[in-house]
């Protein structure tokens, strides 16, 4: 594909790693891309819809388990301007678009590609890790909270990460992976789903809790129907690890399960 084809494979581009912008060839109204593909919706209430996925560089957290690592740990980006990203968006016969990273929110410019799609009659679904909350049309919020068992540790990083780096992430990502106040902003304001990444019976404590906490604050019902439980996983091998725990914790907690459809289909190759 013509846009991964471009990506900064060198990493040059940096400095998206802190959610910064980057320098050099960056148009007035782009948005550093890692890939753009054409795919099926592989999680959540609209899995098996046809979709084009954008997914941005750069992120303001460091999930041990990420499976963009290249979006995040190290990322990697050709910088696209807001009319290339459309025209190949509408090179594919789709309705509905993902954006995604990386943390497509930490990007001010996301927003312009949100109201341009709108404009266009698109469907559009904003993968997100709950931590910034910004004003955009948005027709799905898929909000994936981060857990203390994403937390990066020395024991816990990914195999090519830097340790020094996992280990200088580890703190920040723990102070800043849950804003109650981000996660209530986004719940009032969207349509949205809560889908947290589950490895064990361990994870369910803390959903529990959060869900008190949130409902507490938000200003709108968050039924257990909102709640899906996402199996850790980015491999086949290690989905049929976690799959059917996780399903059974969904039934005894009466929270949705959602299945890796791209990754029971695909695996773990790229734009899939
Ligand atoms: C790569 S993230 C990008 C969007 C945003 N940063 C976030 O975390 O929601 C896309 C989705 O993949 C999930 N995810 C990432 N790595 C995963 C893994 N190893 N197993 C299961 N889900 C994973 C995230 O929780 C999120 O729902
Ligand atoms: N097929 C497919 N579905 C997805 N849903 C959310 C994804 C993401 O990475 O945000 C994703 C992805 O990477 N691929
Ligand atoms: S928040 Fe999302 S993109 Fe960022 S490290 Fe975690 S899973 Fe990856
Ligand atoms: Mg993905």
């Amino acid at each position: 594909m013509p846009v991964s084809d471009s990506v900064d494979r060198d990493g040059e581009g940096a400095d998206a790693r802190d959610g910064a912008g980057t320098p050099g060839e960056r148009p007035d109204d782009g948005l550093p891309i890692n890939e753009l593909f054409y795919s099926l919706q592989g999680e959540g209430t609209l899995a098996g819809v046809p979709s084009v996925f954008v997914r941005t560089s750069g992120c303001n957290l460091r999930c041990w388990f990420c499976d963009s690592y290249h979006t995040s740990w190290e990322p990697t980006h050709a910088y696209m301007s807001l009319e290339e990203i459309l025209a190949e968006i509408e090179s594919h016969d789709a309705d509905h678009v993902v954006l995604t990273g990386g943390e497509p929110l930490i990007h001010e410019e996301s927003v312009a590609l949100l109201e341009a799609l709108d404009d266009r009659g698109y469907h559009t679904t904003v993968e997100t890790n709950g931590t910034i909350d910004r004003d955009a049309p948005i027709d799905l919020a898929s909000i994936s909270p981060k857990l203390e068992s994403s937390t990066p540790t020395p024991e816990r990083a990914p195999d090519d990460a830097d340790e020094a780096d996992a280990e200088r992430w580890a703190e920040r990502h723990e102070r800043d992976r849950i804003d109650l106040e981000a996660l209530a902003g986004l719940v009032e304001d969207y349509e949205f789903q809560l889908k947290f990444v589950v490895t064990d019976g361990d994870d369910m404590p803390e959903i529990l809790d959060l869900l008190v906490e949130l409902r507490d604050v938000a200003d709108v019902p968050i039924r257990d129907d909102d709640v899906l439980l996402m199996p850790e996983g980015a491999t086949r091998e290690r989905l049929a690890e976690t799959r059917t725990r996780v399903a059974d914790l969904a039934m005894e907690h009466g929270f949705r399960y959602t299945p890796r459809l791209h990754v029971d289909l695909w695996n773990d190759a790229p734009e899939t």
